[in-house]
This record gives structure tokens, C-alpha cells and sequence, in this order.
């Protein structure tokens, strides 16, 4: 069966997003089961579309217009993603003609307003929730680094360094055994390291669960400021620009964060395709 897709993206976070609006629960149990078997190979950047996850916009329970389920590389399905809820709220706000919506996610229900479209691209400010700090840890894997454990409904361990030492490397070298650390299981996590350059400027670089070391992240941007808050390192209740490989977010955390954390940014839809039902191997499957 072929299946119409979009490409979106956020900061360089890129999604393929299946449209099942129209859809009964067990038909979305139905597609979201498919999009987590097939997730690696449908998002393999050569033999695939080439993508960070999948996005699986369904419909909405209550007052919602819409639900969001979020698909990692690695066909898990984490609670949250920052990035992709922009995606999907400029989705469903082109589709039914409207800036303001309310979007379920499996973290709870998150309020989306569009600020602003420039050509393809939409600005959206997104209610992201309350946080809630999960305390400090130093991991086996961090090489006796501090990591600041936030929950934004997904989980992050953030650590902030110096200018002596450069976030990519360490994202990039300690990223994905710092996710699979036994300080951090069953759920595993995802990986921040900061650099404050301002009390109004943060540099991250992300390792995400699932999917290893992606252009932006949410989730990931929106923790860093609260635990950059909670450590004394930037002031609440001010946007903090969060500089990623992708690009920035602006993020505001007020003095309490289980108020919640607000996010805005970029969105915009790249293209749109059809997979034709076979999508190829991936590479550990055919060698
Ligand atoms: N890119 C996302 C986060 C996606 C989920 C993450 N990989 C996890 O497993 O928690 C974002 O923008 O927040």
C-alpha cells in the first residue's frame, strides 16, 4: 500500500509526518505499530526518506484539535519532542485553517499558537509544559562530569562546560554511552552539553535518545534552560536564545518551572512523497 508522507522539519530536526486525522484508535494503534518497525528503514538517510523520526498526527481526545506521536530512529517512542510539536502545529493549522490549537501528546496536552509565517516557513510558540528537575548525578560514562537529570516529559541529563572543552566533541564522543549509562535505566536518556555564553545565550549540542546527535532538539533546548535556572546561570522569567547546530530557540522558564516552559521557533514542511510499500533493507539487515 503506498503511504503519503510529508517531510518537516524544525531547526534542521527532520520528521516524516503520516497524516491519520481522519483516523478510527485502532486504525492509529495500527499505523503507529508499522511506524515503529519500519521507522529505521523509512528514516535510513540513504536507502530511506531520511529523517530523525516520525511524526504520526492523529486525532485529537477532548477539545484537542489534534494528537501527536513521536517515532525515533530507533523505532521507540519517546513521551515528547519539542520540534516536532512546531511541525505538527503548523501542520494541523494549515489543515484546518487555524493558529491557535491545543495538541495531545503522550506528556499531555500542549497549547500551540502560530506567531508568524514567512514564505515556507512558520514561527510557533509552544506551551511545553511544566518540567520537573530529576537531581544530579555524575554517570559512569561522563568522566566524573556533573549532569543535571530534567524531565520536559521525556528525559534529559544536561551538562554544562566551560570554554576549555568543546560540546560537540563530548556530545559526539560520550553521547551515546552516557544515553545507554545504567545511572540512566530502563528509559534511558538524552544527552545536553551546554555552554553558557551570556545570561541570555546558551551553545548546545544534543545527543538524543534513539537517535544520536541531531541538528536541534526541542525538549533538549527547553531543559538546558531550566537547568542553567535552577543552577543560577541565566535569570527566569527572560527568553533565553538557545544556539543549536540548526539554528535558535528562544525559550522562557519561569521562577517556578512546574508552571511551565515556553519554546518558540521554526517549522516548515520540505517536501511531500509517497513510500511505495518497499522500502529498502537497512544496511545491518542486508550485510
Ligand atoms: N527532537 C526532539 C526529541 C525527540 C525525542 C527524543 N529523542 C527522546 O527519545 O526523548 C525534540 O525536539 O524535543
Amino acid at each position: 500500500m503506498p503511504i503519503a508522507f510529508r517531510k518537516v522539519e524544525g531547526l534542521g530536526n527532520d520528521f516524516v509526518l503520516l497524516d491519520r486525522l481522519d483516523r478510527s484508535a485502532v486504525e492509529l494503534a495500527r499505523d503507529i505499530a508499522w511506524a515503529q518497525a519500519n521507522a529505521s528503514r523509512v528514516c535510513d538517510r540513504r536507502r530511506g526518506v531520511g529523517a530523525d523520526g516520525i511524526l504520526i498526527v492523529g486525532p485529537g481526545r477532548g477539545s484537542a484539535e489534534a494528537s501527536m506521536t513521536v517515532v525515533n530512529f530507533d523505532g521507540s517512542r519517546p513521551e515528547m519532542c519539542g520540534n516536532g510539536l512546531r511541525c505538527v502545529a503548523a501542520y494541523v493549522g494549515e489543515r484546518r485553517s487555524i493558529e491557535a490549537m491545543t495538541i495531545d501528546t503522550d506528556a499531555g496536552p500542549r497549547a500551540c499558537q502560530i506567531t508568524a509565517r514567512t514564505g515556507a516557513e512558520v514561527s510557533v510558540r509552544v506551551d511545553m509544559g511544566p518540567a520537573e528537575l530529576l537531581g544530579a548525578a555524575r554517570p559512569e560514562a561522563g568522566g566524573g562530569r556533573e549532569f543535571v537529570g530534567v524531565s520536559m516529559g521525556n528525559p534529559h541529563a544536561v551538562c554544562f562546560v566551560g570554554s576549555d572543552e568543546d560540546p560537540e566533541a563530548l556530545a559526539r564522543t560520550l553521547g551515546s554511552a552516557l544515553e545507554l549509562d545504567p545511572v540512566y535505566q530502563p528509559a534511558k536518556t538524552n544527552v545536553e552539553f551546554a555552554r553558557v555564553q551570556s545570561p541570555s545565550a546558551i551553545e548546545l549540542w544534543v545527543w538524543e535518545r534513539g537517535v544520536g546527535i541531531t541538528d536541534a532538539c526541542g525538549t533538549g533546548a527547553c531543559g538546558t534552560v531550566v537547568a542553567a535556572v535552577e543552577g543560577g546561570l541565566v535569570p527566569a522569567g527572560t527568553p533565553v536564545a538557545v544556539r543549536l547546530p540548526g539554528g535558535v530557540l528562544h525559550v522562557t522558564v519561569p521562577a517556578d518551572p512546574r508552571v511551565g516552559v515556553t519554546m518558540l521557533g521554526p517549522a516548515r514542511q520540505a517536501f511531500s512523497g509517497v513510500i511505495d510499500g518497499s522500502v529498502s533493507p537497512s544496511a545491518a539487515e542486508s550485510s
